[in-house]
């Protein structure tokens, strides 16, 4: 388990290239500055940056099959990006892989738009619009964290979503028993994996 700033440095700093790992201390200034303008991440979590953000996105890089993300792959998308995580860090992680983050609020576009262009981040876009909007296009993986409930997240999602579309989706406390409560024909499409970031967060992952 990741307990520590120090071990989830560690952590992502054996997963992504020198590059990233510097890029990722930058959007940590930036994110932390802007906190102080709008509220984009909880003030407790502001001296657990890369425990509770980074790390906790970086992990979901092992849920991915390798052929999923080759070359040429459909981009990943992410939903509800936010103030960033998970989809702006798997950005930064993974600066060879399409990445769309879809975000509605005006400013929190704005910090994401800022943040992809101060750190030139050429494989990334963000699309300030809501989910319902965005004209379709196939992904390869869909991320979610704090999106919304499941049953939700897969009507609107599914637009996007293809045969090979792996699905990524921080769940934190109520994984398992939000997986639970549906119908058997979802149940079986996906299963819980552990987190690394929270002895007792799920991440739902597709099968
Ligand atoms: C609780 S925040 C989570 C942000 C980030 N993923 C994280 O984990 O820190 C949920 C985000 O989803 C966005 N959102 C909610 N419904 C949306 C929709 N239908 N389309 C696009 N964005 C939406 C909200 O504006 C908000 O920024």
């Amino acid at each position: 388990m990741i307990e520590t700033e120090e071990q989830a440095r560690n952590y992502v700093q054996g997963l992504c290239e020198q590059s990233a790992f510097e890029r990722l201390d930058r959007f940590a200034e930036l994110l932390l500055e802007e906190n102080q303008l709008q509220n984009l991440i909880s003030k407790a979590s502001e001296e657990q940056v890369w425990q509770r953000h980074f790390a906790d996105s970086a992990q979901l890089l092992a849920h991915v099959p390798r052929e999923t993300l080759s070359e040429g792959c459909d981009p990943w998308l992410d939903l509800g990006t936010g103030a960033g995580p998970p989809g702006l860090v798997i950005a930064i992680l993974r600066p060879d892989l399409p990445v769309r983050l879809v975000e509605s609020r005006g400013r929190r576009v704005d910090f994401l738009c800022r943040c992809v262009d101060q750190l030139s981040l050429s494989n990334c876009d963000v699309i300030g619009e809501r989910l319902e909007r965005v004209e379709p296009f196939p992904a390869s993986v869909i991320s979610a964290r704090a999106f919304a409930p499941l049953e939700k997240l897969l009507r609107l999602s599914s637009p996007f979503s293809t045969k090979r579309t792996r699905y990524l989706l921080p769940k934190g406390r109520s994984a398992a028993h939000e997986l639970k409560q549906q119908k058997s024909a979802i149940r079986k499409m996906f299963h819980v994996e552990q987190s690394l970031t929270d002895c007792e967060a799920g991440i739902i992952v597709s099968v």
